[in-house]
């Protein structure tokens, strides 16, 4: 198997499939696409910078992504027609792999990770009024502790992991934390097989049970 074969063969493992079809109808719904691509023989991830001007996370590093909408059929419609929006990527381009675990935040937004592959050739068309910069890195980086801390303080699940990224092709350095550092490093584990060299705060053959947990607990006092 090639490298995006194991990769995707890995995440299929843990995909959630519709095991959260069930939770209040009245919860609000967001999901984030988590783009992975090959270049120069080894798995990317895309992230966004956020606008300085938006009302929440202005300027902090996320996925593509936002709310649901009336017209979005399910999560993955959601993550699609966000990515679509935000940075150009034509849906019908991107190879959808998995929905793994929906994380709760703070604010009480369920939101659902869609991992997917695109084109290694895609050129980003940001939207400017909500996307300041589309940059890839490679996903090894999520696994590494050169550029890695973590606060005990807990974020949306387990401890917050931080990772500074210094992007070689513009020479910026990017803060990549809370829960868009979470997801990162989940899926670098699983879709490169490989522990990460810190701490990860949960068990990698089954992140879903720590996730499920957390968001139980939050669901028990909604
Ligand atoms: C939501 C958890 C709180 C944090 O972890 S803040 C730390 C760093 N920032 C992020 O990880 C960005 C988190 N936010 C998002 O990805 C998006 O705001 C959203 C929650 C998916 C909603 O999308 P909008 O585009 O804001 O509508
Ligand atoms: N054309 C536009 N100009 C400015 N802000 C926009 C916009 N379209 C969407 N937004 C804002 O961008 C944020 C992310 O939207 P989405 O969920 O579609 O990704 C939302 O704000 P907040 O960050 O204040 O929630 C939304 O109101
Ligand atoms: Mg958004």
């Amino acid at each position: 198997m090639d490298l995006k074969e194991k990769a995707i063969a890995s995440l299929k493992k843990h995909a959630s499939g519709d095991a959260f079809s069930r939770l209040p109808a009245a919860l609000p719904k967001a999901s984030v696409l988590i783009p992975l691509l090959l270049r120069h023989g080894k798995l990317h991830a895309l992230l966004t910078v956020r606008s300085v001007n938006l009302k929440h996370h202005a300027g902090e590093v996320c996925f593509p992504g936002g709310k649901s909408e009336s017209g979005d059929t399910d999560e993955t419609h959601t993550a699609l027609r966000e990515a679509e929006e935000e940075i150009g990527l034509p849906s019908h381009t991107v190879q959808v792999i998995c929905k793994l675990f929906p994380v709760l935040n703070k604010a009480g937004l369920l939101i659902t990770p869609v991992v997917a592959f695109i084109e290694s050739s895609f050129k980003p068309r940001p939207n400017a009024d909500e996307v300041s910069e589309v940059f890839t890195l490679p996903l090894e980086f999520f696994t590494k502790e050169a550029d890695h801390s973590c606060y005990p303080v807990p974020s949306v699940f387990g401890p917050t992991h931080s990772f500074m990224y210094t992007d070689p092709r513009t020479g910026h350095i990017h803060q990549i934390w809370g829960l868009t550092a979470a997801l990162a490093v989940t899926v670098a584990a699983l879709a490169l097989g490989k522990k990460p060299e810190f701490e990860l705060g949960f068990d990698l053959d089954d992140p879903a049970s720590a996730f499920r947990d957390v968001l139980n607990r939050r669901l028990s006092k909604l």
